[in-house]
């Protein structure tokens, strides 16, 4: 992993990309929603889901599938987000994404990540990604806000 440079922020179509997500708690759905709004095609595993997973689930927006992560399930995804609460199987998650060369990023581990998930400001056509090199989650947190709310308090 890269631990001294910064990422490189690459703006990727993800329109009707297969993404899996492990886990359906505060940060899956926090995620998944984020990814819905650049319209991608998401599977949620998870033997437990929150009321967000549900509802959209409900609405047919994802799909989730109710049961935990099975080794060797992983196939042709465009990228995995591993994101439970069990460090055993984000690891697992994240060995069998190496072995077969599919992009992961793991929500309790910076460095296993490909790519960090970053704050987002945006504004009609302008996308702000926003990220700290998994160094400084409040800094991240704190800049996101601030350049939502310049985008917010610009002139149309
Ligand atoms: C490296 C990265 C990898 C990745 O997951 O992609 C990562 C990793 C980790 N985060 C942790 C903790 C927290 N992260 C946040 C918030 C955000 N974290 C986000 C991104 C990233 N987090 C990636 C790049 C980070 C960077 O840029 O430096 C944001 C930007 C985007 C998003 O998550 O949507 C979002 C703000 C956006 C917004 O609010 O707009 C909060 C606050 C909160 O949730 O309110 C806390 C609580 C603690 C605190 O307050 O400090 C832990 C410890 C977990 C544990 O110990 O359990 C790890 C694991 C580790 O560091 O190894
Ligand atoms: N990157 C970030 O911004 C942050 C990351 N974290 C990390 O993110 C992870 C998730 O945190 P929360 O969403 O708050 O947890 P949560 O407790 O809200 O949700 C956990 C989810 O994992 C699922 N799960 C458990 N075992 C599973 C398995 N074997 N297969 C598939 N799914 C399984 C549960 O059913 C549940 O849906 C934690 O590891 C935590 O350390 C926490 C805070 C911020």
């Amino acid at each position: 992993m890269n631990e001294n440079n910064s990422f490189f922020p690459m703006f990727v179509d993800l329109k009707d990309r297969k993404i899996k997500v492990f886990g359906a708690g505060k940060i899956a759905s926090r995620r998944i929603k984020t990814l819905l709004s650049f319209e991608a095609d998401i599977t949620v595993i998870a033997p437990f889901a929150n009321e967000t997973v549900l509802g959209l689930s409900k609405e047919k927006l994802i799909s989730y599938e109710e049961r935990p992560y099975k080794k060797g399930e992983l196939k042709d995804e465009f990228f995995v987000l591993a994101a439970t609460d069990n460090l055993s199987v984000n690891d697992d998650i994240y060995k069998e994404c190496k072995e077969k060369n599919i992009i992961i990023n793991v929500s309790s581990d910076f460095l296993k990540c490909d790519f960090h998930f970053p704050g987002i400001a945006r504004k009609n056509n302008i996308v702000i990604g926003i990220n700290a090199g998994g160094k400084d989650h409040k800094g991240a947190k704190e800049y996101t806000k601030k350049i939502k709310s310049f985008l917010q308090e610009e002139k149309e």
